[in-house]
């Protein structure tokens, strides 16, 4: 078997385009959605996804602000700049780029965003609401997953999915996302002993780990849905996921490559939940499931 690949980079067009009518239609309402980025020191990684959000936002009609910070920053003050973004009606979403440098606590920082401008989905609220079913920003990440699947035809209901990778930003909310979709969910992690006898049961098999070449084909039932949500740099500079992408291909039904599956979906997400964000405030919403 050789398995179909899934462009998310096509797909992340698509949506973006229904994402600037949306955009269009708010506008005529006489509302720009907008988006503040928060940015602490100088991750080159954390660099680029910024830049990437900002343009993005751009080609869409969000109006985007950018709050930098040295790595060295008073998270006090940090503090105080999510404060008045969330004090300021022209802002629909805010969000901090992780990961925070060591001596900032990611929860404070989190939780200080209003539940409500929250388009990142990390806040205690929000994840609280994917618990119960009832989320108002799904994580982008995750929520990319979903959108990718449903664009492909992938059937969830009643599959058995096994999550490698427990991360509050995709891991745990991706197993969340899909229980609440009626799949009998495994999530497997860095502590997992023989991760083999879980995920040569998957239908769906979603790989968070952040090690390269994890997933090899042995691991992988014939037929399945593989979707690598690993981002790892080679020494030789070379982007790749956790999935042995050359091996399993050839027994999976569907995958996702690196770079070009999953990641071009999370800026898509964001977009789609700022101006989903934009809509609510402007009670323009269309009810969306988590
Ligand atoms: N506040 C947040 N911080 C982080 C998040 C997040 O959703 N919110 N997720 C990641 C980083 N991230 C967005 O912030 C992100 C990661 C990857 C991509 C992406 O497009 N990947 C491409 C490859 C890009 C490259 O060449 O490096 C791909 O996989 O095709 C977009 C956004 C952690 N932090
Ligand atoms: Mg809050």
């Amino acid at each position: 078997m050789t398995a179909r690949l899934v462009d998310g980079i096509a797909v992340a067009a698509k949506i973006r385009t229904e994402l600037k009518e949306r955009t269009g239609r708010l506008a005529t309402a006489g509302c720009v959605p907008g988006l503040a980025v928060i940015m602490v020191g100088n991750d080159p990684a954390s660099a680029v996804y910024v830049r990437n959000k900002i343009r993005a936002c751009h080609e869409v009609g969000i109006h985007s602000s950018r709050f930098d910070f040295p790595s060295d920053a008073d998270p006090a003050e940090v503090l105080a700049c999510i404060r008045s973004l969330n004090a300021d009606p022209t802002v629909h979403g805010i969000l901090v780029q992780l990961p925070l440098p060591k001596h900032f606590s990611v929860p404070d920082i989190l939780e200080a965003i209003s539940a409500e401008k929250d388009v990142d989905g990390f806040h205690l609220y929000n994840v609280g609401g994917l618990v119960v079913g009832s989320t108002v920003f799904p994580p982008c990440t995750p929520y990319g997953v979903v959108k990718l699947l449903e664009h492909e035809g992938v059937e969830i209901e009643g599959k058995n999915v096994v999550v490698v990778g427990a991360s509050n930003i995709v891991g745990k909310p991706m197993a969340l996302m899909l229980m609440q979709r009626e799949a009998t969910v495994c999530i497997c992690h860095a502590k997992t002993r023989d991760l083999a006898q879980f995920t040569i049961l998957a239908d769906i098999l979603v790989v968070a780990a952040g090690k390269p070449n994890l997933i090899v084909p042995q691991m992988v039932k014939t037929g399945a849905v593989v979707i690598d949500v690993g981002i790892n740099r080679l020494p030789d500079g070379r982007l790749v996921g956790d999935v042995d992408f050359a091996g399993v291909s050839q027994k999976a039904s569907l995958i996702t490559p690196v770079p070009g599956g999953v990641g071009p979906m999370t800026i898509t997400m964001l977009l789609a939940n700022t101006i989903a964000s934009a809509e609510r405030r402007m009670s323009l919403a269309e009810p969306e499931r988590s």
